[in-house]
């Protein structure tokens, strides 16, 4: 039985806040027998201790269970990545806790749907992850199996962009990527509905991702809404330059990335947005030009728990946006005609995707961008009449 643990482990990108995350992806039939993702944020070498304990004990039950690995590039297997690991040399001679026998197979609850041998069915948590008191989905909720997939899981939904070549064929880097990102407890996000159990608590948000080319005006309408509405606009965009400005460790890349028109990783703009939405008390989000693909979207989604209320579309045709574009005169390194003929292709190739699946849940409002910046904003009015300030 084949079956991938894959590990990796990563910094954040936010040099400020320096936590070092563990993310296993454990590819089915592994994934629902053990544990799925293993969230592990490391706030001291003590805690990095516990944590790399509880990786091997769960490495030896993948063991058992006759799992093999699989290294990728950028990925690599479990057992390497944790000698690799750089607070290792700090702790003492690693105590590794006895490993319990496999735990004897136990039936699902009888309030379980799932039966045993169903991918969905787990069996309950090894006592040694619960002794870690690591957070954990009930069983029911992980990995539902296929007849029963919704669109929103505890964990993120890999969305098929190309046919399996064939029926066993592993996830991509990408679909792994989206997979593997922390999370601290699973959670269900909510379908139709504004606000989710999400990241920020009990503190209920609405979202609205602000999407359409390069040059279609979201960023002028965006500060329309916020002065009529409200709202708070998150630019990615902005964040990203602000961030390779700060002289982060991520801004040669970020700045390669803008150069190029390419999309900067999913990790690095989500941490962004994500600190932004927490240092603000207002619950109302404009994110203007994210997601920008379909792992930035799964990616959010997942480790955010928010889902948009609606995707503010701007349709305008690629002459009037590179118009515009050649003539925004703000000093961007990308507002030049080689870059902007590369940003209108990831625009067709990456984003509209993200709009189609939005409007296949029905939640896309189209809106002309080619009118005049009035006209444009008219329209905008009618769509947040909803969210009109009450004050
Ligand atoms: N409806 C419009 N008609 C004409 N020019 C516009 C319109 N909307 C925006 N612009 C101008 O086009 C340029 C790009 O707009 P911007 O809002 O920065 O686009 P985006 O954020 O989508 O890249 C800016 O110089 C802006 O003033
Ligand atoms: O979520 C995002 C948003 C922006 N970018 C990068 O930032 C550039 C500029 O994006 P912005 O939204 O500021 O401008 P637009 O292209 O919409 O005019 C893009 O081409 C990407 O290289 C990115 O990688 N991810």
């Amino acid at each position: 039985m084949p079956s991938v643990g894959v590990c990796r482990w990563r910094s954040s990108p936010l040099s400020a806040v320096l936590r070092r995350s563990f993310v296993v992806d454990l590819l089915p039939p592994s994934r629902s027998q053990l544990c799925g993702a293993v969230p592990c944020d490391f706030p001291s070498p003590d805690a990095v201790g516990r944590r790399i304990r509880l990786l091997k004990i769960w490495w030896k039950e993948l063991m058992v269970l006759g799992a093999t690995t699989t290294a990728a590039s950028g990925v690599g297997p479990l057992g390497p990545v944790l000698g690799d690991f750089p607070f290792a040399e700090k702790l003492a001679p690693p105590v590794v806790a006895p490993t319990p026998p496999a735990p004897p197979p136990v039936s699902p609850p009888a309030n379980c749907h799932a039966s045993r041998g169903d991918a969905a069915w787990a069996p309950p948590p090894h006592p040694s992850a619960r002794r870690a008191r690591i957070k954990r989905p009930p069983a029911c909720l992980r990995l539902p199996p296929p007849h029963h997939q919704h669109t929103h899981h505890a964990l993120p939904v890999i969305p098929p962009p190309r046919p399996p070549s064939s029926a066993h064929r592993p996830p991509s880097i990408q679909d792994r990527r989206a997979m593997g990102t922390v999370v601290d407890a699973p959670t269900v996000v909510t379908e139709n509905e504004e606000v989710a159990v999400n990241m920020l608590g009990d503190k209920k948000v609405t979202v609205v991702f602000v999407l359409g080319g390069p040059g279609s005006g979201k960023g002028t309408q965006c500060a329309n809404i916020v002065e009529h509405f409200g709202f708070t606009h998150l630019s990615a965009g902005d964040l990203l330059r602000a961030e390779l400005k700060s002289g982060s460790e991520n801004g040669t890349m970020i700045e390669n990335m803008i150069k190029e028109g390419k999309i900067v990783p999913s990790e690095v703009t989500i941490a962004l947005l994500k600190e932004a939405m927490i240092k603000n008390d207002n619950d109302k989000f404009l994110i203007d030009g994210f997601p920008r693909n379909e792992e930035n979207r799964a990616a959010f989604e997942h480790v955010t728990k928010i889902s948009p209320a609606f995707v503010l579309f701007f349709d305008c045709s690629e002459e009037e946006m590179e118009k515009r574009l050649l003539g925004r005169n703000e000093g961007r390194v990308d507002d030049n005609i080689e870059t902007i003929r590369k940003r209108f292709k990831v625009f067709v190739e990456s984003s509209l995707p993200v709009i189609e699946y939005y409007k296949a849940k029905d939640k896309v409002k189209k809106i002309d961008a080619a009118k005049p910046i009035a006209e444009v904003f008219e329209d905008v009015k009618a769509i947040f009449a909803p969210y009109a300030k009450t004050a």
